[in-house]
């Protein structure tokens, strides 16, 4: 990932390797509707309506920031604790109303990106990265010249901390993106950390356990995802399955397309469209730290025939150095240890040079071998 100007250390460290491809959204304009090209086009297994199968039988919970508000200490807020606790344990994801951030914003970010990925291709490969960078507009996760590829765009940008966002590849057009992304960013470092403190009451941690935890410069990263109309949508994927690598992840989807669909059971569950909710879900380094009790659940994104779908993932996670470890109170009581301690760093250059697939990063980077006997 470029850094702009910064420690030595973090000036362009590279954390990525992905390759150039062409942009989806240009492919979908002048795509023969009967024909997506060969490098899009998933083995059977992999496609969206084979294997797993995707049910519509349940629902990934919906949380009420309202009844959590602290010093409630009434039933209602219990009750609504527990569902909380039950998200995290059994799903990994829920949604959230209430939060607070207001609507105008939460309009206002999705305009600013619509209006990005509207630009001209021209206007777009501005903010294109230079070899090896994970930031900008493009694709991240590409490592391989037969990989099969995802149909969508991004564009992905570290918010946090200042010596890791490079100004250089922000849009300039819309005249309103950096205002509105800034104030954004705010907004829902706000969430995360009310959200990980209601996190660290329900598994009976210090009230600053994650903010302690993730130290005093979290990163922010955002990803603004544009998944075009796709003429065979039984044959691609928007995004491949994955766990997110981050602490967790507050994500803004588009009210009219559904896309995200969440593992369960060995089921792909559908996340319905909520106007001005957000999804949120556990990722790696919570999961680590939690010593597995949080989970971080695979999901991926599916395209639609008639309509393009944006979404809006903002990753808020440790800093870069973070210690990231089981917590050891937890760990007490569960009697084992399921992931060994390692710096936030060297996950990150991990992740970032493999492709997404699966919950696998993880895995095999940090999950012990445990013996049942
Ligand atoms: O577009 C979506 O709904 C999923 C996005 C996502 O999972 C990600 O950006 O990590
Ligand atoms: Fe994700």
């Amino acid at each position: 990932m470029a850094t702009g100007a910064g420690p030595d250390s973090f000036v362009n460290p590279k954390w990525g390797k992905s390759m150039q491809v062409e942009s989806v959204q240009e492919l979908a304009l002048n795509v023969d509707p009967k024909a997506v090209p060969p490098r899009y086009i998933r083995i059977p297994e992999e496609r969206p309506t084979s294997s797993l199968l995707v049910s519509r039988d349940s629902a990934i919970p919906l949380i009420d920031m309202k009844k959590l508000i602290p010093h409630r200490e009434d039933y209602q807020r219990q009750q609504e604790m527990e569902r909380l606790s039950n998200a995290c344990q059994e799903w990994g994801f829920f949604q959230i109303v209430n939060h607070g951030i207001p609507h105008s914003l939460l309009d206002a970010i999705k305009g600013v990106a619509k209006e990005f990925f509207n630009l001209p291709l021209q206007e777009k490969q501005k903010c294109a990265p230079q070899a090896g960078d994970v930031q900008g507009y493009g694709k991240t996760f590409v490592v391989a010249e037969d990989q099969t590829l995802d149909w969508g765009d991004l564009l992905a940008l570290a918010l946090m901390p200042n010596n890791l966002k490079n100004l250089a590849l922000w849009p300039t057009v819309p005249t309103n993106f950096r205002d509105t992304v800034e104030r954004y960013a705010i907004e829902v470092e706000r969430v995360a950390q009310e959200v990980l403190s209601l996190f660290a009451e329900n598994l009976h941690l210090e009230a600053e356990y994650f903010k302690d935890k993730f130290g005093s410069e979290p990163t922010n990263l955002m990803r603004m995802n544009l998944y075009p109309p796709c003429p065979r949508p039984d044959l691609v994927l928007g995004l491949s399955p994955h766990s997110d690598g981050g602490g967790i992840t507050l994500l803004l989807q588009d009210d009219q397309t559904e896309g995200l669909h969440v593992r369960k059971n060995n089921q792909w569950i559908p996340v319905q469209p909520i106007p001005y909710a957000l999804v949120v879900n556990i990722g790696d380094l919570v999961e680590v730290m939690t010593n597995g009790r949080y989970k971080s659940v695979e999901h991926r994104a599916v395209t639609s025939q008639e309509r393009a779908r944006l979404s809006v993932a903002l990753f808020y996670s440790a800093g870069i150095d973070a210690e990231v470890a089981p917590s050891s109170k937890i760990v007490d009581e569960d009697q084992q240890l399921l992931y060994r301690k390692f710096i936030h760093e060297e996950y990150i250059r991990y992740y970032l040079s493999r492709q997404l697939k699966g919950k696998h990063p993880l895995a095999d980077f940090a999950k012990l071998d445990i013996c049942s006997n």
